[in-house]
Order: C-alpha cells, then sequence, then structure tokens
C-alpha cells in the first residue's frame, strides 16, 4: 500500500495528543500467549512496545504463554487441565512452567526488544521477591453449591513490590514479567498472566491495561466478529460471566480487567494482538480497538 506522506505526517499528528496525555505514564501491556502463536505479530508487539518507551511512555510488560505450556505437557506425556481457566498444576508441571516462562518465552520477549532498540529486562515474580504469592483456593460449583479444589501449586497474588518496577522505569528499562510468584517460605506458585497484569497495573499507578489476545475483544457469540462489544460496564462484564457468555481463559482476562478499574486504573482494554501494530492503534487513535471495560 502506497501511503503519501502528507497522509503519513496525518497519522502523526493524529497520535500527538495521545502521545501529550500518556507522557511520563505507566502502561501495563499483558502479552497473551495465544497472540505469540503469530510469527508477525511478535515483531508488531514488539516494535509498538518500543515505540512507545521512546515517545516517554512507560510500558510494562506481563506475559503468558499458556499454549506453549500446553505444548511442552504434551509432549512429555501429560494431558493440560484448566479449571475456571485456570491451570491444574502439580510438580512435575510446575517444573514445565517455569521452564517455559522463564526459561524461553521471557528471554525471547527480551531479545525481540532489543532488537528494535528497547532496554528489556527479563523478570520473573521471584526477582527480588517482586510477586508475593499464596496457594489459592480452587473451587467448582456442582448442583449451586461450591465445592472447593486443590489446583496444586496455583497461586494468588499477595502484593506487588513496586520500588523493583520503579527503579527500572526511572532508567528508562522496558520491565518483562514473567508470571510466577513466590511466598514466604521460598516457594514457587504458577499464577493466571491475566491476574498478574491486572495487580501490577493497580499496584504501579498505571493509566491504562492493555490485554493482547487472538480475537478482536470480548463478542457475544465467539464464532460472529460483528458481535463484538466495544464497551462494556464492569456489571455488563459481570453479568455475561453469570450467564455462560464469556468462558474459559476469557473469564480471568476480564477478572483482572475489573479488578485493576475498581483498583484506580483509568482504562482497561481487550485487544487482539493479530492484527498488524493492535499496541499504537489502541494508544494513539481516536476511535481505539477492542473492547474497552468502564467503570458503572
Ligand atoms: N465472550 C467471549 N468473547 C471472546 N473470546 C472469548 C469469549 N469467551 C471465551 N473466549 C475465549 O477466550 C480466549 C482468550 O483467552 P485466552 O485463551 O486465555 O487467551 P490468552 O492466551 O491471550 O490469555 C479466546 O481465544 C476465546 O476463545
Ligand atoms: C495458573 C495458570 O493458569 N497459569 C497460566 C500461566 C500462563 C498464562 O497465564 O498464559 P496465557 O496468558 O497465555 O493464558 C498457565 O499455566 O497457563
Amino acid at each position: 500500500m502506497e501511503i503519501n506522506n502528507s497522509l503519513k505526517a496525518e497519522v502523526l499528528v493524529e497520535a500527538l495528543p495521545y502521545i501529550c496525555k500518556f507522557q511520563d505514564h505507566r502502561i501495563v501491556i499483558k502479552y497473551g500467549g495465544h497472540a505469540m502463536v503469530n510469527k508477525e505479530a511478535k515483531n508488531w508487539i514488539a516494535q509498538d512496545i518500543v515505540l512507545l518507551r521512546f515517545v516517554g511512555i512507560n510500558p510494562v510488560v506481563v506475559h503468558g504463554g499458556g499454549p506453549e505450556i500446553d505444548a511442552a505437557m504434551r509432549k512429555m506425556g501429560k494431558e493440560p487441565e484448566f479449571i475456571h481457566g485456570l491451570r491444574v498444576t502439580d510438580e512435575e508441571t510446575m517444573e514445565i512452567v517455569k521452564m517455559i516462562l522463564v526459561g524461553k518465552i521471557n528471554g525471547d520477549i527480551v531479545s525481540k526488544l532489543g532488537k528494535y532498540g528497547g532496554k528489556a529486562i527479563g523478570l520473573s515474580g521471584k526477582s527480588g521477591y517482586l510477586i508475593k504469592a499464596k496457594k489459592k483456593k480452587g473451587y467448582i460449583i456442582k448442583d449451586n453449591k461450591k465445592i472447593e479444589i486443590d489446583l496444586g501449586k496455583v497461586g494468588d497474588v499477595e502484593e506487588i513490590n513496586t520500588e523493583l518496577i520503579d527503579i527500572l522505569l526511572e532508567k528508562k528499562y522496558i520491565p518483562v514479567i514473567s508470571p510466577i510468584g513466590i511466598d514466604d517460605k521460598g516457594d514457587i506458585f504458577n499464577l493466571n498472566a491475566d491476574m498478574v497484569a491486572g495487580d501490577i497495573a493497580a499496584a504501579i499507578g498505571a493509566k491504562k491495561l492493555i490485554m493482547i489476545t487472538d480475537v478482536d475483544g470480548i463478542m457475544k457469540n465467539i464464532e460472529d466478529p460483528s458481535t463484538l462489544f466495544k464497551k462494556l460496564t464492569i456489571s455488563e462484564a459481570e453479568e455475561l460471566i453469570k450467564e455462560g457468555m464469556i468462558s474459559g481463559g476469557m473469564i480471568p482476562k476480564v477478572e483482572a480487567c475489573i479488578n485493576a478499574l475498581k483498583k484506580g486504573v483509568e482504562s482497561v482494554h481487550i485487544i487482539n494482538g493479530k492484527i498488524p501494530h493492535s499496541i499504537l492503534l489502541e494508544i494513539f487513535t481516536e476511535e481505539g480497538i477492542g473492547t474497552m471495560i468502564v467503570k458503572d
């Protein structure tokens, strides 16, 4: 596509008020495992994040990697199991989770950001006690009753050590965080990356939280992109979960968005990472993209 020079200038000028609005502010970007499956998207996402940094915005990346963990488990003869979007994590699965998230994906993202000129630092929740966690109490609903179940080494975030993130942002580094938590005894937990992103966004006072996934946002009917909700209030989103219209991995994503909004993050968005430069389109254009969830 040939774009003439005056149009290029127009695009940059349209971005100007947003560059001013977010100048020196923090934006948490949750990079989901499903969006990582697309090779080209890996480049667009890294370029967008580096560009944010260079126009004076402070991006913090929290990554997932569910599909890669699934593949590694299957290679080792284990079948992944999820309850309400959370992976049942025995000791052996925990080793695979660490290997894929911390050992592989985190480093890949750091390298990609570096390729485009970003100074990225890879961290997990263990680094400097960045994410204090505790064992999660899992449950299932049977005959309208809540029954407790053991999810293994799955944790809930207890506290975020914001000092470490503050220091890195001050020096213009891009923190890239794996969703692994640690408790007082040094036990390690598998955390849902959406929940971690929501908690980090709230704890560091982020102005915006962007969840990058592989669908256009929240849809009434997943099979039909024309049923996309451009905007939902917290109550509307909660109602969709209750009615079963939001399912699987979208449940913790929406819950994390609601949590972040309630704790003071100004705006939260669920966007499709397979759309070229989706982050820039969300932040720097009037219409934005994806689903925005807002307070009631
Ligand atoms: N109402 C809904 N609208 C959109 N996606 C939904 C909805 N309900 C469930 N989903 C599913 O949620 C998935 C995104 O969550 P998840 O698989 O955890 O992605 P990620 O790895 O990006 O965190 C979508 O691919 C879709 O299959
Ligand atoms: C407890 C739990 O479910 N942890 C997740 C951590 C990775 C993640 O959240 O990855 P996505 O963002 O790609 O879904 C898991 O094991 O899959």
